[in-house]
């Protein structure tokens, strides 16, 4: 299967600090990949890049081949760990405003049928995440998982091809966790969506990912921490989830893992 997104001898550096070095990477359309690593390791940067808000410094990232123009497109979407609704509009209107945007980027707001097409398929969207009932609440008046869910319907209402997610989960408790990593699981088979996320919590990257990628430094140099860069130390396909995803012949499971 021929790559979505490809990355060739990546750099990310600031300055003198290298965060991200030679990075080689293929990932197929409709995989789930995780992503690890130490704090620090580069992964949010790694998520930068591939939003589209940060070039890399060496190297070249494609899209379908081709390089990847460093803005934020529509088939890009991202849901963040917290704050990436909107606390002054309603739900309905968090989700609108996804695709009034870029219609109407002056007045951020579409008329006539165009408003009321926008607004069917917020509604749609918000029912397949679990928020048909709530379209008029404010962000203020509801749970971390209810504005999680929110996200997920802003990100996802622009369809996307690729959902980027940056500790989607981290603040939320264990149970609406379960709740959520069902429903990420769902939206990622319904809309054929390629997604990459970033985690602290190595079990959420097994029983999600198709493939689970390790960003850490290769080398380290006591007397200049900063002069190596991190890059992926392991790559792990995952057969337990490929039916629908990335199959690669040598995959191995979180069975095969803990034998090792
Ligand atoms: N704009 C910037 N200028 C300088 N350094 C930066 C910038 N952005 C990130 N860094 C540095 O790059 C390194 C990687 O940061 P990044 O946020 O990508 O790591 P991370 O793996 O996501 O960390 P965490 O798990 O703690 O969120 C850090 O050392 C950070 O200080």
């Amino acid at each position: 299967m021929s790559a979505l997104l490809s990355l060739r001898d990546v750099w990310v550096e600031y300055g003198d600090r290298i965060v991200i070095e030679k990075l080689d990477l293929d990932i197929a359309a409709q995989a789930f990949v995780s992503i690890v690593g130490p704090s620090g390791a580069g992964k949010s940067s790694f998520l930068r890049l591939i939003l589209g808000q940060e070039a890399p410094t060496r190297g070249t990232v494609l899209l379908d081949g081709i390089p990847l123009v460093p803005e934020c497109g529509p088939d890009r979407g991202v849901v963040f760990q917290r704050y990436s609704v909107f606390p002054h509009l309603s739900v309905l209107r968090n989700t609108m405003f996804g695709l009034e945007c870029p219609k109407a980027p002056l007045s951020g707001r579409l008329f006539g049928s165009a408003r009321r097409a926008a607004r069917d398929e917020a509604v749609a969207m918000l029912e397949a995440v679990g928020l048909g009932d709530s379209l008029d609440l404010y962000p203020a008046q509801m749970s971390g998982g209810m504005q999680q869910r929110l996200a997920i319907a802003q990100a996802l209402v622009q369809r996307p091809r690729i959902l980027l997610l940056d500790e989607p989960f981290g603040a939320l408790d264990p149970g609406i966790r379960a709740d959520m990593h069902a429903l990420i699981t769902r939206l990622w088979r319904d809309y054929s969506l390629t997604i990459i996320m970033v985690t602290h919590d190595i079990r959420e990257a097994f029983s999600l990912g198709t493939r689970v990628l390790t960003l850490d430094k290769r080398r380290h140099d006591p007397h200049a921490p900063h002069r190596y860069g991190a890059t992926v130390v392991y790559d792990l396909p995952l057969r337990n989830r490929t039916d629908e995803a990335d199959c690669e012949s040598d995959s191995i499971t979180i069975d095969d893992i803990g034998n090792n």
